[in-house]
């Protein structure tokens, strides 16, 4: 979460409001075999504002960005850009062309090539000729450095080196290179960015809507876009049953996203703890508790308990998920690293180190499971269909476990991933920013079910991008340069106090 963004509508200027659309869909359809990923949308941005796009995860967002950029056709409708119909001329390089520029989910940079090619690439027709790479190097560097400033990013390094955080904020920069840009479409921009680079973007963004260019904004971060849009459209199964100004509650949106609006599960945490008898959460003694993993982080010593939800916070890229890989692969790093035999794990990149693309959402699902479904050494398909039946219906996974896995929406593949953590029955579950793409309801089941797994007796370790999801956890350790800075527990897992031991009390920097 963005601490900068409160629940108020937008602080910019509201687009003037004889504003043209700069994009209409009408009646948009779009089928994939059986499965009716649109049904009918109408849909538009106006010119110089921020549409936020929202909804439960597979509910047809993505498809629609994609035909608004020219990627997909629709099977029947319109569409329409700048009051001219486009449906058969509008193909990906001519809505480029025309200004539309869209940011994807899955980061769609060349992991083998560098920054400043990667950036070329996407603007090759334009900028090709003696001294490309020089101009290109210049255009990305000069982009980054407005809209991220201290990105830290060298753009002659591979972008598969990068950080995650990092590709992001490559893959926006180059749509941002775009001159004649009209139409910027983004998909979940800040899921892997920090909360001070995702400022930065939404910053960004208002600037660019005052020079008239549209903005469609993609996310499961509500407050994000409650705080940033000019208006909101909702979409559920396929169709957008509303669009409204910004000023909603985001129960309001669950609601009209088919959610269903629960107490904050952190909130009723800290209620019940302290109604209870017990010891509370800030003075717990663990003495008794067996210690299921311990690894050195610069001078502090990480630890975790059996049955303990613990966090990793600070800003992206600060040691966190070095943290991860050591205690998922410690054989290559230290002997001081102590884990349990029985080890799942979340990787932050489900594209290239998570989902096996070949397979079904079954198959990707049961992969660590040998130990549940395995009977005399051979796997037991009826426990197999089981197991991954109930993991599909426990976290709602659309599409179901005989699809493939590529043909499920985003936030779908990242909950299958998450199943196969916790199908794993590992006594150690590291999880990296696991609920990127989730959608708020899913999301808030998932958090019962983390309490759940770790009543069971096993450890979580969990690094999220977002501070107010830490107040799920039993202690937070917040990491700055590399290194463990402070651990929190109970009441003092506050955002606030997340952010301030992000950056350094004396020069108020990272580093
Ligand atoms: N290439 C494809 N082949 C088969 N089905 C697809 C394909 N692309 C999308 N779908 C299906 O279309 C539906 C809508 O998917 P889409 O990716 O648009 O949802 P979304 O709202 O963007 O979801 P998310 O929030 O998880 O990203 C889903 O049921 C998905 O499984």
């Amino acid at each position: 979460m963005s601490t900068s963004a409160p629940n108020t509508a937008v602080s910019y200027p509201s687009p003037n409001v004889v504003a043209q659309p700069t994009i209409r869909a009408t009646a948009v359809s779009k089928s994939y075999g059986n499965t009716h990923a649109l049904n009918g949308v109408d849909l538009e941005v106006l010119s110089g504002e921020i549409l936020g796009l929202v909804g439960h995860n597979g509910a047809g967002k993505s498809t629609l960005m994609r035909l608004l950029a020219g990627r997909e056709r629709p099977d029947a409708g319109t569409v329409r850009f700048r009051d001219l119909p486009v449906d058969h001329s509008w193909t990906g390089p001519a809505a480029e062309a025309a200004g539309v520029r869209m940011v994807y989910q899955e980061l769609a940079l060349c992991s083998d090539l560098t920054v400043t090619e990667n950036a070329w690439l996407s603007d090759r027709r334009k900028s090709s000729g003696v001294g490309w790479r020089r101009r290109a190097e210049r255009r990305i560097i000069d982009v980054l450095d407005t809209v991220f400033p201290g990105h830290g990013i060298a753009v002659i390094e591979r972008a598969g080196d990068l950080p995650m955080a990092q590709r992001q904020m490559v893959e926006i920069a180059r749509a941002l290179c775009t001159e004649n840009l009209r139409l910027l479409i983004l998909d979940e921009p800040t899921e892997s960015l920090g909360v001070d680079a995702a400022d930065q973007l939404y910053a960004h963004l208002g600037t660019l809507t005052e020079r008239g260019v549209s903005v469609l904004l993609i996310s499961h971060r509500m407050h994000e876009v409650i705080a940033h849009s000019h208006r909101i459209a909702v979409m559920k199964d396929g169709r957008v049953v509303s669009v409204t100004q910004a000023e909603v509650t985001e129960d309001e949106l669950l609601v009209a996203m088919g959610g269903e609006v629960r107490p904050d599960a952190a909130t009723l945490d800290r209620v019940v703890s302290a109604e209870s008898a017990g010891p509370s959460a800030d003075t717990a003694d663990r003495s008794g508790t067996r210690v299921a993993a311990v690894a050195n982080s610069g001078a502090t010593q990480f630890e975790a308990y059996s049955g303990e939800i613990i966090g990793l916070a600070g800003l992206a890229g600060q040691g966190q998920e070095e943290l991860l890989q050591k205690l998922w692969a410690p054989g290559t790093f230290s002997r001081a690293t102590q884990v349990p035999r029985h080890r799942a794990y979340v990787p932050g990149d489900r594209q290239t180190s998570g989902i096996l693309p070949l397979w079904s959402v079954a198959e990707n699902l049961t992969i660590a499971a040998s130990r549940a479904i395995s009977r005399f050494g051979f796997v037991n398909t009826r426990l197999k269909r089981e197991l991954a039946d109930h993991w599909v219906s426990t976290l709602k996974v659309r599409g179901g476990a005989k699809a493939p896995i590529t043909a499920l929406s985003g936030g779908n593949q990242q909950k299958v991933l998450i199943a196969r953590a916790f199908a794993a029955n590992a006594e150690l579950v590291l999880l990296d920013d696991p609920f990127r793409g989730v959608d708020v309801a899913t999301k808030n089941e998932l958090y019962a079910l983390m309490k759940a797994e770790a009543a069971l007796g096993r450890s979580i370790v969990w690094y999220s991008t977002e501070n107010k999801e830490m107040a799920h956890c039993d202690r937070v350790y917040v990491f700055r340069a590399g290194r463990i800075v402070s651990e929190l527990r109970g009441s003092t897992i506050t955002e606030e106090r997340i952010i301030a031991d992000s950056f350094d009390d004396r020069t108020g920097e990272v580093r």
